[in-house]
């Protein structure tokens, strides 16, 4: 199998350790380019820690990782992050309107989002325009959730990292996030790479799923895997009797 033109980001016997503390153990594998692929598995199993190294937050202890084949230390860090986008579970937004939250990556450079960027991108995410000059602390959930997105859309990243963004959305709201990254996926071919803690969205979602236990990668594939897992302790997961 060539790994390196199908791979977005690719690991390998990657192992990583604080304190003394073994987080990630030689993960190696990789995440399909213009997929959606799903990163499952038990609080404390090591999925945001390997989002983090994902954009170079943090550093492997030993192993490589390789971004578009290139290894991700020759990639300079500014370049590294407006490729690799990152949303999070609560949306964290800065005082202030709608517009200075989505401006925010490109005020952070120094530089002005035109206007019509501005409009392009409320529309991508289905939110009115009007909204950019309410203040972002009366928004729903949902709204400040595709605010975010939107934000980490303003740099055009290939590579989009979700951690848990729909868990704290009601069903509707959910729906209309999932809808919303499988439209960013089509239209733009966007690699996403999706923490959930909700199986039945990986199932619907992904077309590939990770699933990672204890700090190892102990099953991945096509998403289907999940109906059918080969590993016993994916079993037990996968029926809920490891939290
Ligand atoms: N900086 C750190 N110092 C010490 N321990 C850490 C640090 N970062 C993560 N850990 C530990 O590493 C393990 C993996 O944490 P991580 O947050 O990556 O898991 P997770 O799969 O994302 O969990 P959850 O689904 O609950 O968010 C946990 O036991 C956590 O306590």
């Amino acid at each position: 199998m060539n790994t390196n033109n199908q791979a977005a980001i690719r690991f390998e016997s990657v192992n990583y350790a604080v304190d003394g503390l073994q987080i990630l153990k030689n993960i190696t594998g990789f995440f399909h380019e213009g997929k959606i692929t799903t990163l499952v598995g038990p609080s404390g199993a090591g999925k945001t820690s390997l989002f983090r190294l994902c954009n170079a937050m943090k550093s492997p202890s030993s192993g490589e990782i390789y971004i578009h084949g290139k290894p991700i230390d020759d990639y300079d860090q500014v370049e590294l992050r407006r490729n690799v986008g990152i949303a999070l579970q609560n949306a964290p937004m800065i005082h202030g309107s709608v517009r200075k939250n989505l401006d925010l990556p490109l005020t952070l450079q120094g530089k002005v989002l035109p206007k019509e960027e501005e409009n392009r991108l409320m529309n991508v995410v289905g939110l009115e325009k009007d909204l950019l000059d309410r203040n972002s602390k009366d928004l729903s959930g949902g709204q400040r959730q595709k605010l975010s997105i939107a934000r980490t859309l303003v740099n055009r990243p290939d590579i989009l990292l979700l951690d848990e963004i729909t868990s704290s959305l009601d069903r509707v709201s959910q729906q209309d996030i999932e809808k919303l990254i499988r439209h960013i996926n089509e239209e733009y071919r966007t690699t996403i790479i999706w923490i959930t803690h909700n199986l039945q969205q990986a199932l619907t979602v992904g077309n590939y799923t990770w699933v990672m236990m204890n700090g190892e990668l102990i099953e991945s594939g096509k998403s289907d895997l999940l109906n059918h897992p080969q590993n016993d302790k994916v079993k037990r997961f996968i029926k809920g009797e490891v939290e």
